[in-house]
């Protein structure tokens, strides 16, 4: 089992990635399950593949878990399911020191998050990730969310975990469309600051997406350091380091909003076409070699994420898109910051950015998409 340090100043906490975690659940959360009954909050699927293996746990430990079973996918981060999850946890009488455990992709994270951020004013939670983008990204560094119909995770607050369980047993079960999915946020990494790793990526996603069980060790441990590093610098995402994190996001939130939040375009896969737009726009802008964003297209392209605006068949035009992005969480006094790149691994935050520009160059993208 790998361990790595979140070091988040005041309330510093742990990631453990290994396989075999969930079987494990009690003894792993020793010391913070204080009462017999323990409120977790899951979804269908997650439920159907992991959940007799969580019960075992904690019934073979003297608790009596207490379910929650939410609808699988984007649509259950909504105000309503948040109002009737905080309401649920009232009624178990769910304490300010007691933990609530978040098992499911990060759509589960997000919301129980945000559930433990806002009862009575703060409860404790347990991230236990079961996608591989939660395990990666979305159970680390503390924002949790829902999406309302302006935009993504417009309502939220930054509320951090006390532990984080990633098992990778929990992978096995999960749909290839929502691995490769993840694979985008794994992939982040590399474009914001690490070029070694995007070179890693390059000999060995494909394997890693594929089953490779020390590979998968390798990519999630290694993302994992590197968004603790990044979020331990930069807890709200106040200097500009944090918001690196948001490559791709600025496009692929966009994309997220005009399909609806829905199965059409899953978070991860609107991530990924967000970073090879992020790539062509540099390019564009003559910041970084054209041949580099061409690259970060057939990376993704090769393991069959779709890396072409064409590809969604969207009904709209650049403008269109852009109308999303004014609800941008980076968006300051009227301009909006934008994650550009002088080349792979060399991400940064670039405040001189024209939105029209932006709507032309997307324009370029719907009308042509390939390269
Ligand atoms: N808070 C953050 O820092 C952060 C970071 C990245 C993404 N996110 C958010 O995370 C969400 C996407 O998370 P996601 O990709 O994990 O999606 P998800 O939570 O919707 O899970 C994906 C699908 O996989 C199923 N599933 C989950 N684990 C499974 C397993 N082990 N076996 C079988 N099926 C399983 C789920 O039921 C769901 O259908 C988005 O809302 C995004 O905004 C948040
Ligand atoms: O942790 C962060 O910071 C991130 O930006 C990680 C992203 O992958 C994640 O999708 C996040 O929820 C996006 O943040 P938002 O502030 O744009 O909602
Ligand atoms: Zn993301």
């Amino acid at each position: 089992m790998a361990v790595i340090p979140v070091a988040i100043a005041g309330r510093p906490y742990e990631v453990r990635v290994g396989a075999g975690l969930l079987a494990e659940l009690v003894p792993q959360c020793r010391g913070r399950l204080r009462k017999r009954a323990v409120p977790i909050v899951t979804d269908a699927n997650v439920h159907a593949a992991w959940g007799d293996v969580v019960e075992a746990s904690l019934r073979d430990n003297g608790h009596e878990p207490h379910w929650r079973i939410l609808p699988p996918g984007e649509q259950t981060k909504s105000w309503e399911e948040l109002a009737a999850t905080v309401n649920w946890l009232l009624a178990l009488e769910v304490e300010r020191g007691d933990h609530v455990i978040a098992l499911g992709g990060g759509v589960i994270g997000d919301l129980t998050g945000f559930c433990a951020a806002v009862l009575k004013r703060g409860c404790k939670f347990i991230q236990v990730p079961t996608t591989l983008l939660a395990q990666v990204d979305s159970s680390v560094g503390g924002k949790t969310a829902i999406n309302t119909p302006a935009g993504k995770n417009l309502v939220g607050a930054f509320h951090q975990p006390s532990l984080v369980l990633a098992d990778l047993s929990a992978l096995e079960t999960l749909p290839e469309r929502e691995l490769l999915a993840g694979y985008a946020e794994v992939v982040k990494y590399g474009l914001i600051d690490d070029a070694d790793f995007f070179s890693w990526c390059d000999a060995n996603g494909a394997k890693m997406i594929a089953g490779d069980s020390a590979l998968r060790e390798y990519a999630v441990s290694h993302s994992v350091a590197a968004k603790a590093r990044i979020v331990a610098e930069d807890e709200f995402e106040t200097t500009g380091r944090r918001a690196l994190l948001n490559l791709g996001h600025t496009f692929g939130h966009a994309l997220e909003a005009e399909t609806g939040f829905s199965a059409r375009l899953l978070h991860g896969e609107g991530v990924a076409l967000g970073m090879v737009l992020a790539a062509r726009y540099s390019a564009h802008l003559g910041l970084m070699a054209r041949t580099s964003a061409d690259h970060v297209a057939q990376h993704f392209s090769a393991v069959g994420l779709r890396a072409n605006l064409t590809e969604l068949g969207l009904d709209c035009d650049g403008a269109g898109l852009v109308r999303h992005m004014l609800h941008d969480k980076k968006m300051d006094a009227g301009a909006l910051p934008f994650l550009l790149m002088k080349g792979i691994g060399q991400t940064y935050l670039a405040k001189d950015v024209s939105l029209d520009d932006v709507a032309t160059f997307l324009d370029g993208e719907l009308a042509a998409g390939a390269n």
